[in-house]
């Protein structure tokens, strides 16, 4: 396959007809062959299934189904004659075959195998891996572990065998197949999470940025993945549990089923810093991904660049939902009532709209509830149209395009709409608000106590807009601003990842962007740290314009061992959240905590004592206390990283324990609890955060006493 791209390739140019043609074809082979590149770190393939010689043999509960010959909806299923899979399009998928399956997955599981087709892959064996590969006559030798047949390898169980006889695993390391495991389904065998290959993925010392999984994807996870593009979800799961990996597979399967469509809409990721972004950004482009976009909420609302601080009361009154109401209203505001009649000349004759004509104007646009500056257009539009009338009755015949757009830009009909439904900019609307108490009291009446209004007035006024120094909540009620302005562009899928610390009003920012789409909502209620942390997913759904989404519970974790779980749980109490607990699958690994005299010494001997260890390191500290340590580490001869590079090759990162949400470290040490939980309002919560960080091992190191909650 890769031969036959490249020479493609290299002669593409000479089959093309045009250069525009030519330029396509050339992007559309260069990407073909960027995407067949070889990855020497994995195998083709990591598992195989066998079906069963009859599905009626195999699975007797689904026999009934093993004849009936009843394919609909499976368009996308990849079998061989399959010309979807046989022979695939340029980018070797299955093409946009299954945008609106008749049959396509839910998240409910349909019983039987409705969609999945199993009966006619009696007697086959089918390698899974990262992409099809075909043969030289186009049959497939490897399916891609999103396409609908793959989906048995990540869902059969001895209970549900869906046809498979055998399942085989593949261990590898480096590339290298090291090891199989077979699981014979039709026999009752089922390792589940016994699976040695899965054990030995899970335990693996992490280095570097973050990993696909998608070897080793559970069942619970999979149901998750491969939900349909329809369906919002909210997946609430404890630490390590796997939500950052299911929505980064999840936007990856979405994108092959439904290639075309989100291409054309897009899928965005959104996460919660710089450091989270970058520690995941591999993952998809190593699924063959490479146009998601990533972006953090400040990149999203950013279009005034945060040049000052609020203080944290003024910050909680701009992220309160109550503030889309009182820009809704101060938008308003600006509609006014027509107070003149319009003349208007066109060089031969004089036109006039009459008071009441123009009050019907204002009162049926302001009805149909557009986007402000939709409206003033409209309005513009419909004073044109009545011209326009005038102008046929009077002359018999229609007047030009040219004379409608001069009128339209008249001075007299942009004086009218100047004055009943002038020109806004968001940042202006947001300007003249906390500028002017008056009309902030206006809009805010009933909304907004005299203290926060008071909270939210500028001390010192900024002349304009342009001269202001806006603030990050000021540029989610800008962003809101232009949402009631114009009709924002939206995307096909978004996945929001740490999503219990979005505020109400960073939830309505991405509701705008996802309204015609769906979201995957990933998120711990019990690691909010924000002032605005959510405590009920219901209310973030509502703001975030999904009130219906599933909200689905991951209770089994992979990367905290279970002693480091237990531990990090005798915060859970305090936390005031209500969320299920969780199963650590990882009986190893190592806690030690300890009391010490001197800090900065004691933290030197643990990097130095878990260096004899392969995989990273984190040393993880209240903020205020990360540079004396760099610094410390630096004088001792030690290279350090700083956490938004993940791919640096120092093996040692310290990281203020605000931005280590997310991440993940083999051995971890954690210096000094009590400073970490006095440095904030909602100190335990990032603590809790802290303590769930390692893979391997935690040393907890301090000298001051421990939080009362972990003694
Ligand atoms: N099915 C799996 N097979 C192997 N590894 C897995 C699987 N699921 C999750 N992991 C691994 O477990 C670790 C934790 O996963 P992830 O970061 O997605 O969890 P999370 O729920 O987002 O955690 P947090 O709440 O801390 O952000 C990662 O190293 C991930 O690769």
């Amino acid at each position: 396959m890769r031969e036959r791209a490249e020479a493609l390739f290299a002669t593409g140019d000479q089959v093309a007809g045009d250069a525009y043609a030519a330029e396509t074809l050339g992007r559309t082979l260069a990407r073909r062959v960027a995407e067949l590149a070889d990855d020497p770190t994995t195998p083709l393939f990591f598992g195989c299934l066998d079906f069963g010689p009859t599905t009626a043999d195999a699975s007797p509960e689904h026999g009934s189904h093993a004849g009936a010959g009843d394919r609909a909806g499976d368009a996308a299923d990849s079998r061989p004659g399959d010309a979807a899979n046989s022979r695939p399009a340029a980018n070797g998928r299955p093409g946009d075959a299954a945008d609106n399956p008749p049959g396509g997955d839910r998240l409910d599981g349909r019983p039987g195998d409705g969609g999945y087709g199993w009966a006619d892959h009696a007697g086959r064996r089918y390698h899974v891996g990262r992409r099809h590969v075909t043969d030289e006559r186009g049959e497939p030798l490897v399916l891609d572990w999103r396409a609908p047949v793959s989906r048995a390898f990540y869902r059969a169980s001895a209970r549900d065998p869906q046809g498979v006889r055998v399942r085989r695993r593949f261990g590898f390391s480096n590339g290298m197949l090291t090891s199989f495991e077979d699981e014979h389904l039709d026999r009752g065998e089922e390792l589940g999470t016994a699976s040695r290959i899965l054990t030995a993925e899970i335990e693996r010392p992490r280095v570097g940025p973050m990993r696909d999984i998608v070897a080793t994807i559970q069942p619970e996870q999979d149901e998750l993945v491969r939900a349909d593009l329809a369906d919002s979800i909210c997946v609430q799961g404890a630490p390590g549990t796997g939500k950052t990996a299911v929505g980064l597979h999840r936007a990856a399967y979405l994108l092959y089923l439904h290639r075309e469509r989100l291409r054309r809409s897009g899928v965005l990721i959104v996460g919660p810093n710089r450091a989270f972004l970058s520690y995941i950004a591999a993952v998809l482009p190593a699924l063959g991904e490479v146009e998601v976009e990533q972006a953090t909420v400040e990149d999203l609302v950013g279009r005034a660049p945060a040049r000052a601080v609020d203080v944290p009361a003024v910050a909680a009154v701009k992220h309160d939902a109550r503030m889309a109401e009182v820009l809704r209203r101060a938008v308003d505001a600006h509609i006014g009532e027509p107070i003149e009649p319009i003349m208007v000349s066109d060089g031969s004759f004089r036109w006039r709209i009459g008071l009441e004509a123009l009050h019907r104007v204002v009162a049926e646009t302001r009805r149909e509830g557009l986007p402000y500056g939709i409206g003033r257009e409209r309005v513009r539009a419909r004073v044109v149209s009545l011209l326009q009338r005038q102008a046929e009755a009077r002359r018999a015949e229609s007047p030009s395009d040219t004379w409608l757009r001069r009128m339209g830009r008249s001075r007299p009909v942009t004086d009218f709409l100047d004055a009943v439904w002038p020109a806004l900019t968001p940042e202006g609307l947001v300007h003249a608000l906390l500028a002017d108490p008056g009309r902030l009291a206006a809009a805010a009446d009933g909304l907004l106590n005299i203290d926060e209004q008071a909270l939210l007035t500028w001390a010192k006024t900024p002349r304009t807009a342009k001269t202001a120094k806006w603030t990050a909540a000021d540029a989610v009620l800008i962003d809101e601003a232009a949402g009631l302005i114009e009709r924002p562009a939206g995307f096909g899928h978004v996945v929001v990842d740490e999503a219990q610390d979005l505020s109400p009003m960073q939830c309505r920012a991405i509701a705008r962007r996802s309204e015609h789409g769906s979201i995957t909502l990933l998120g711990d209620l019990a690691q909010g740290t924000a002032p605005w942390a959510a405590t009920d997913w219901r209310e973030s759904l509502v703001h975030l314009g999904k009130p219906d989404a599933t909200v689905v519970p991951l209770t089994v974790g992979f990367r905290v061992p279970a002693a480091v779980v237990a531990f990090a749980n005798r915060l859970l109490p305090a936390l005031a959240v209500d969320v299920p607990p969780a199963e650590s699958l990882r009986r190893d690994g190592a806690l030690d905590v300890r009391t010490v005299s001197d800090l900065s010494t004691a933290t030197m001997a643990e990097v130095r004592a878990a260096l004899a260890y392969e995989g990273s390191i984190a040393v993880i500290a209240a903020d205020a206390a990360v540079d004396g340590l760099r610094a410390a580490l630096a004088a001792a001869g030690m290279e350090t990283a700083t956490a938004d590079d993940p791919t640096a090759g120092a093996r040692v990162t310290v990281v203020p324990a605000t931005l280590v949400k997310g991440l993940e470290y083999d051995h971890v040490i954690v210096v000094e609890p009590a400073a970490i939980v006095a440095a904030e309002p909602r100190g335990l919560h990032r603590l809790y955060v802290v303590l769930t960080r390692a893979v391997s091992r935690l040393s907890v190191l301090h000298s001051a006493p421990l939080p009362a909650e972990l003694r």
